[in-house]
């Protein structure tokens, strides 16, 4: 698959109303309205974690440190009607930054109950394999987008083997 690589953050508090994950809506660009998980293209130069880290600053004005992400596993989306779209996402998972999240030009953040995620905003796929990562799952995700490059298709779930 020919695929920009691209990373995920999701940020996680567990307080005494359960599970939350910090999410976004999108303001700009790809997934523009949809709510969705802070992060973005891997530049040249970088690794996933670099970038993970850069985008968590860009975005929410948040540091996160590298040794305090831990990989989920990957997500590769698949756009069979526009292959330009096709993303290699690596996944991490935080319980430890420093800051307040903010808003920033690309995502206005908010934290979400994990047991209630706003799935009807955010990308079709993600409660297939986001509620997984956050239990614990260390996954290789693949989602097949339909035609209409929203819904979902099909959608392949693998152990994660942590390469
Ligand atoms: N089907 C899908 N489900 C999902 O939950 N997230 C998806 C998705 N397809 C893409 N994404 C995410 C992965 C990636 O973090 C993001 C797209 O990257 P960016 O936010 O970097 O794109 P933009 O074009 O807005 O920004 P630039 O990188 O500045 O060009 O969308």
């Amino acid at each position: 698959m020919t695929a920009a690589h691209v990373t995920l953050c999701f940020l996680l508090r567990n307080d005494a109303e359960g599970e939350h994950v910090l999410l976004g809506t999108k303001k700009t660009g790809f997934g523009s309205g949809k709510v969705v998980g802070v992060g973005g293209h891997v530049e040249p130069g970088e690794t996933a974690v670099e970038a993970a880290v850069r985008e968590v600053m860009e975005e929410i004005n948040v540091v996160v440190r590298a040794a305090d992400l831990v990989q989920a596993g990957t997500v590769d989306f698949i756009f069979p009607a526009r292959p330009e779209w096709n993303m290699a996402t690596t996944v991490y998972l935080t319980r430890t930054w420093i800051g307040e999240p903010s808003e920033s030009d690309e995502i206005a953040p908010d934290w979400y109950p994990v047991a209630r995620l706003p799935v009807e905003r955010m990308w079709a796929d993600a409660e297939h394999w986001l509620p997984a990562m956050i239990a614990g799952q260390r996954i290789a995700v693949q989602v097949d987008l339909a035609p209409d490059n929203q819904s979902v298709a099909s959608v392949y779930t693998v152990a994660w083997s942590g390469s």
